[in-house]
């Protein structure tokens, strides 16, 4: 029988047996981990992606309540005290989180649910859901790291190198994960995930 989770608590979540089971995929920022969602989920549109919620403003082209929800610090603050997220953390100057009732809904249900997330927020989830799957997606080289999240051409000087600086002690914690793969080429990544996965 399937145990109902506390669904307003600030208490570490107690895990319970759910035919559902929850994916966390984490790495430095710039390393793909949006590139590999996005192909992930097209080919897997069972898989349930958890939309977070951020305190960042919207990059050109993103959509609010699908890429992200954006919302301001105090709504922020307002929801993080009302225990409405899964695990939240601060990231290069803005909040980001995850919904809690959405995502322990889907596992509820039985689905597959991924959180792309950052290591605080990870680590979050590995102690309240040991069970969860963790994937450490890790870049060929630092350099390569650079040139994409300059590739993307989408971040100010000063936020790269909040990235860059953040991304070196992220990856030192690759360890901590389940499975790490290095995403050199994209395909041989995904199917690494995809194994990982489906096995
Ligand atoms: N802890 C946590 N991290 C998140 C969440 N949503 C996104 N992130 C992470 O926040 C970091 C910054 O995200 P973003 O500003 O979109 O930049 P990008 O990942 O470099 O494109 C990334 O490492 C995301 O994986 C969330 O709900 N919780
Ligand atoms: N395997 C890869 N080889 C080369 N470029 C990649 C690869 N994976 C992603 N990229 C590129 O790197 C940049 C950062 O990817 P993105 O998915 O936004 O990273 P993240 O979500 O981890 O911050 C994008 O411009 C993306 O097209």
């Amino acid at each position: 029988m399937m145990q109902v989770l506390p669904i307003h608590s600030d208490a570490p979540t107690k895990e319970s047996p759910s035919p559902g089971r929850l994916i966390v995929l984490t790495g430095p920022s710039g390393v793909g981990k949006g590139t590999l969602m996005q192909a992930l989920l097209k080919r897997h549109p069972e898989l349930y992606y958890s939309v977070s919620v951020t305190t960042r403003s919207p990059r050109p082209g993103e959509i609010n309540g699908e890429n992200y929800y954006f919302i301001s610090r105090t709504k922020f603050e307002q929801l993080v005290s009302q225990g409405e997220f899964l695990e939240w953390a601060e990231f290069a100057g803005n909040y980001y989180g995850t919904p809690r009732e959405a995502v322990l809904n889907q596992v509820r249900s039985g689905n597959l649910v991924v959180l792309e997330i950052e290591l605080k927020g990870a680590r979050q989830i590995r102690t309240s859901f040991p069970s969860a799957l963790s994937i450490f997606i890790l870049p060929p080289s630092l350099n390569e790291l650079e040139s994409r999240i300059r590739g993307r051409a989408q971040d100010s000087e000063e936020a790269i190198a909040r990235r860059l600086r953040r991304a070196q002690e992220e990856i030192q914690a690759a360890d901590e994960f389940d499975v790490q793969i290095v995403n050199d080429d994209l395909e041989t990544a995904l199917k690494a995930i995809e194994a990982t996965l489906f096995g």
